[in-house]
């Protein structure tokens, strides 16, 4: 499958700060990609160096096999960044089709009102007199403007109310349909579970976990199988097992923690054992963040 982007060993120093430390990751055509992580964990240094805003210290980006900052890979991208700086002076009508105008095949004004959520009162508004978050959605528009390959997305739905999250989660969903490769970072867990096909977990500096979102949950956080039993049941029975990692009692119930929950109630009925009300519970997203950072985050 077509590489996208490719970064080896990107290091950023500030001063005596290592804000992102010997990350390298490659990102396949198609791919949609949640970076995640805490505030400070170097989530936008790595995505301003990939977008060649930034010169990494060390190591080496490429975007579809050239540099980051060359006419044919800006060509290819969309960018919406945390600070959607808008130039004053102008109609949205008029901002949007000065973008446009940069790009070879870009979407018609037409398909981008309906697939931002703008409205033909919004086209009218002079930039400078948008809400927070009418510029947000002005800033999706710009993004798509070009109908790019590749869209960066920096902690996106900041500042969006809730129309405009789902107007906006849509759209990349359709986008994701159509092929489109998507890097966006966020905070919110719930937003990567959801729409990520992968997820790069940084914590300060550095990449701590990556895959999708059911391996993230499977390998990090405990799921657990319980069951109510009359019968003895050795401890021995499942610890044997490498795939049951703890084995106790809480409230009449016998709980087998474990990463595979299918394999342990595949071992309870090849057991034959005599139980009921059997319950598996997975882990969630936002646990195994916790478990990992260290940090309490809200899910939305
Ligand atoms: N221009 C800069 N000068 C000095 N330090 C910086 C600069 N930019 C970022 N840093 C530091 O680098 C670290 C990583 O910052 P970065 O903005 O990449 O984190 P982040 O994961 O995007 O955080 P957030 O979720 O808060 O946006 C932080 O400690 C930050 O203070």
């Amino acid at each position: 499958m077509e590489r996208v982007i490719d970064i080896k060993g990107l290091t950023k120093s500030f001063k005596e700060k290592r804000a992102v430390k010997d990350v390298s990751f490659t990102i396949k055509r198609g791919e949609v990609v949640a970076i995640l992580g805490p505030n400070g964990a170097g989530k936008t240094t790595t995505m301003l160096m990939m977008l060649g805003l930034l010169s990494p210290s060390k190591g080496d980006v490429k975007i579809f096999d050239e540099e980051a900052n060359s006419k044919h890979v800006r060509e290819k991208i969309g960018v919406m960044l945390q600070e959607v700086s808008i130039m004053d002076g102008l109609k949205v009508k008029e901002i949007i089709s000065l973008i446009r105008n940069y790009y070879p095949n870009p979407y018609s004004l037409d398909h981008l009102i309906q697939i931002t959520g703008l409205n033909q009162d919004d086209l009218k508004k002079r930039t400078e007199k948008l809400s927070g978050g009418q510029k947000r959605r002005v800033g999706f528009a710009l993004a798509l403007a070009g109908n790019p390959d590749l869209l960066f997305f920096d902690e996106p739905t900041v500042g969006m109310d809730i129309t405009a999250r789902k107007i906006f989660w849509e759209t990349v969903k359709e986008l994701a349909n159509q092929g489109k490769t998507i890097l966006f970072s966020t905070h919110y867990l719930q937003e990567a579970d959801d729409v990520a096909n992968r997820i790069l977990l940084f914590n300060d500096g550095t990449i701590i976990a990556d895959g999708t979102p059911e391996e993230i949950k499977k390998k990090l956080s405990k799921q657990s199988v319980s069951f109510i039993t009359n019968d003895v049941i050795p401890r021995k029975m499942f610890l044997e097992h490498p795939f049951v990692t703890d084995m106790f009692e809480k409230d009449g119930r016998i709980y087998l923690v474990t990463e595979d929950t299918d394999l342990v109630l595949a071992k309870i009925f090849e057991l034959k054992l005599n139980v009921k009300d059997i319950r598996v519970e997975k882990g969630r997203l936002d646990e195994a963040f916790e478990q990992l950072t260290g940090e309490h985050k809200e899910v939305i």
